[in-house]
């Protein structure tokens, strides 16, 4: 499973790099206006921290040709920028017209199947379940959602080989469900991210293993 993180904070995304275990970054406008910095200049430094590695940059216009033009605006910022919209007809219309040109579109805001399969046969190349939304609703829903549509399009042939991604992760259970769902891709947020080395057993491990060769060696700490 790719490992994403979740923000558009460039600190994080370099930390995130330097642990090695960054595959790309996913970034909307809710984390763009927390940063309180400009959406192109943002994303393009965020290009430069991450390489090639895919970026998600979400677009926010809903008229088609408005879209339509902020699309190709956004694709035009650098070759592995996957372009956001969230799961609208318009949106699909978008994808549908851009993507056969080499748009790569993140299709956003998902929460069912049905959902899933239209952004899959408008031409997504990624599909961004909302995990911790779904969870909020008590459905108990999200994983199997997750490994239907995992299976969904590893079963049926669509336009661009979509790949399933969870967003909307909260805490490391959804990471653990994610896993377990078969999904392609996780985007985490950088907390999270950070929650995932830990384990009470590998800290008591730590300490024991340092304490031990203290004791056999005669040297102190
Ligand atoms: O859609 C993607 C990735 O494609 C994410 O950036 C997505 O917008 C975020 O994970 C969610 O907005 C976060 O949702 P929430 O945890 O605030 O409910």
């Amino acid at each position: 499973m790719k490992f994403f993180i979740d923000t558009a904070n460039a600190d994080e995304i370099k930390k995130a790099k330097e642990w090695g275990i960054l595959d790309g970054v996913t970034t909307n406008p809710s984390l763009i206006a927390k940063e309180g910095v400009d959406h192109k200049t943002r994303v393009m430094e965020i290009v430069n921290i991450v390489g090639d590695l895919p970026v998600s940059a979400e677009c926010v216009e809903t008229d088609y040709d408005k879209l339509l033009a902020e699309a190709k605006d956004i694709a035009s910022w650098a070759p592995n920028i996957y372009v956001k919209v969230p799961m609208t007809p318009t949106s699909m219309e978008v994808v549908k017209e851009l993507s056969p040109n080499g748009v790569n579109f993140n299709v956003t805001l998902i929460f069912s199947l049905p959902q899933a399969l239209l952004a899959a046969k408008a031409g997504a190349s990624f599909i961004s379940f909302f995990v911790g939304r779904i969870d909020d609703m008590g459905s108990g829903e999200a994983a199997q959602n997750i490994s239907d549509a995992v299976e969904m399009v590893e079963t049926y042939e669509f336009p661009k080989n979509p790949e399933i991604l969870v967003a909307s992760i909260r805490g490391p259970l959804q990471v653990v469900e994610s896993i377990r769902s078969g999904a392609h891709i996780a985007t985490i947020p950088y907390k999270i991210m950070e929650q995932l080395f830990h384990h009470p057993l590998t800290d008591i491990g730590i300490k024991k293993f340092y304490d031990d060769y203290l004791k056999a060696t005669g040297k102190t700490a």
